[in-house]
């Protein structure tokens, strides 16, 4: 059987339990026509809330995924296998991970469908195709309860899927290959294999392992939450016990109010945000931040006008990605093609980052598009949000500009890169994020050394100096209420357990100064 090999796609949001969906104490569940099923809160939560917490029906590869070990997903060349089916796996550990070894390892072995060894394992593998489907599929047998409760009831989009060149590779990828020639089609049916599919790619959401290797993982309870690109809730996986799902409130949720997720990237502009959620989610968002030609005075689409110097051009009619755009001080309008162009070229070269490593030439790189922009996107536009966010965390990291490096000039610029990123941050994730707690913990050490270099040059007296360490103890405070909530063995986590003691050193050290006598 030959596989055919899909145009990369990203269609992610981003074990069994007892607790079925309808049963969770935080939220019930209420339908319209135009969303379907969404997440109504039962009761007041405050920020940082747990609302619910929840094991996913399967996690497994993401599609178009590269050649990862099925045991624990870390990379792999294809060259071990698994002693009892043949398919990947990285150690004997991996191959009897309970995980792969009930499911598609059975399946594979009773079938005698070896793996085949992929021309270049860096590249997606199709043969990856089948395996979170399956593992989504079994259950309908290992536990048929939370089958029809949970994700028989998930929506699959597959009447606009169809129409999609995909839903033929899906067929012979996934479909086929399943009841076929690992002879499913006595337990499953077609439908039935492209209904996991389609659920899988509108429901799931994106999971990191402990190595950080992306995959995917169903949660019937996250899955019900609308998207808004406002989101009031967070959600951590805790990726070293069974991926088990934490969710959050991030601001205070009222009884009664409805309770949002996000499905996309909430610091893209707006067209890239809405495109996103039509092609992977089937939906037009139509939410107040799309709605809005500012986004909430945010800025994240605007450009400046480079006919007039007082202008910023918006899009007329931002719900409609055909609409023009106008500049809001003269007559100069940009057609909804030429935006589409600019983001895309701008686009492209942030994509160039991506690749280049944690070291001093991406620090140069990133100020070069800082600057190359700056006459053509508004201050706050997503894309210099998107720059600043990676200059934040290597500055003060990388060889050449670690703290020590670090002249005052650029103390003070990356305190104002993280001031600059705050202002979009509190708007389109306010309360307790991850983007807050990070960027928020990126802000407190910069002002802390440009704040004791003053104080050390005698530029500023010991009150002044004190009550700028206090704002920094309460950066620090805030970063630290945030990220501790988050796994430990996470990067976000570690830093919020390191936050809590930099907290105790900062506040003893201070009491010690403001007790001295000069
Ligand atoms: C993860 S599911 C959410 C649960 C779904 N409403 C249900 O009934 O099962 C995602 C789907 O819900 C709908 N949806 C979620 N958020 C929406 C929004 N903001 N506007 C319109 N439809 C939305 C879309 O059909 C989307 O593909």
């Amino acid at each position: 059987m030959e596989f055919i090999h899909p145009k990369s796609t990203n269609n992610i949001i981003f074990i069994n339990t007892n607790q079925s969906v309808g049963m969770t104490e935080a939220f019930k569940i209420e339908r319209n026509e135009t969303v379907g099923r969404y997440a109504v809160a039962k009761k007041d939560f405050k920020p940082g809330q747990v609302l619910f917490e929840e094991r996913p029906v399967a996690v497994g590869p993401k599609s178009c995924s590269p050649l990862l070990c099925l045991g624990c997903y870390s990379r792999t060349d294809g060259s071990q296998l698994c002693p009892r089916c043949g398919w990947p796996v990285c150690s004997v550990d991996c191959a009897n991970d309970k995980l792969h070894a009930n499911a598609e390892c059975r399946v594979f072995a009773a079938a005698a469908v070896k793996f085949q060894p992929e021309e270049d394992p860096r590249l997606p593998s199709p043969q990856l195709e089948c395996i979170t489907p399956l593992r989504v599929l079994l259950t309908k047998e290992t536990d048929p309860e939370r089958w029809k409760k949970e994700v028989s009831l998930m929506e699959s989009h597959n009447e606009e899927r169809k129409k999609n060149e995909y839903w033929k590779v899906e067929k012979v990828n996934v479909v086929d290959f399943l009841l076929k020639k690992c002879k499913l089609d006595g337990r499953f049916n077609d439908e039935e294999v492209h209904f996991v599919c389609g659920i899988l790619e509108v429901n799931s959401f994106e999971v990191r392992t402990t190595y950080g290797v992306a995959i995917r993982g169903l949660y019937p309870n996250l899955a019900i939450l609308s998207h808004n690109c406002v989101p009031n809730t967070t959600h951590s996986v805790i990726s070293n016990e069974n991926y088990r799902l934490i969710a959050r409130a991030t601001v205070d949720i009222k009884s009664g109010q409805e309770m949002f997720t996000t499905y996309t990237h909430t610091i893209a502009p707006t067209l890239t945000r809405r495109e996103q959620l039509l092609s992977s989610k089937y939906f037009h968002c139509t939410c107040k931040r799309c709605s809005d030609p500012t986004e909430l005075g945010t800025h994240s689409s605007s450009l400046k006008c480079t006919k007039c110097d007082n202008g910023v051009i918006l899009s007329v009619s931002p719900l409609n990605a055909e609409s023009e755009w106008k500049c809001t001080h003269c007559s100069f309008v940009v057609s909804a093609d030429q935006v589409t162009r600019i983001f895309s070229t701008i686009q492209s070269d942030i994509d160039g980052l991506e690749t280049m490593p944690n070291a001093d030439s991406t620090i140069e790189m990133a100020e070069k598009l800082l600057r190359k922009y700056r006459s053509v996107l508004h201050p706050r536009h997503s894309f210099n949000t998107t720059l600043r966010h990676c200059l934040v965390q290597l500055y003060g990291r990388v060889p050449g500009y670690t703290f020590d490096d670090l002249p005052d000039i650029l103390l003070e610029h990356k305190i104002e890169l993280c001031e600059r990123i705050l202002e979009v941050a509190n708007v389109i994730e306010p309360g307790y994020s991850r983007l807050r707690g990070l960027i928020l913990y990126e802000l407190h050490v910069p002002m802390m050394l440009f704040a004791r270099a003053r104080f050390e040059y005698g530029e500023i007296n010991k009150e002044t100096f004190c009550s700028k360490m206090d704002q920094v103890i309460k950066i620090l405070e805030e970063a630290t209420n945030i990220l501790i909530l988050e796994d430990p063995s996470t990067s976000e986590g570690a830093i919020g357990l390191m936050g809590q003691q930099s907290l105790e050193q900062l506040t003893s050290s201070l009491a010690v100064v403001k007790s001295s006598t000069d």
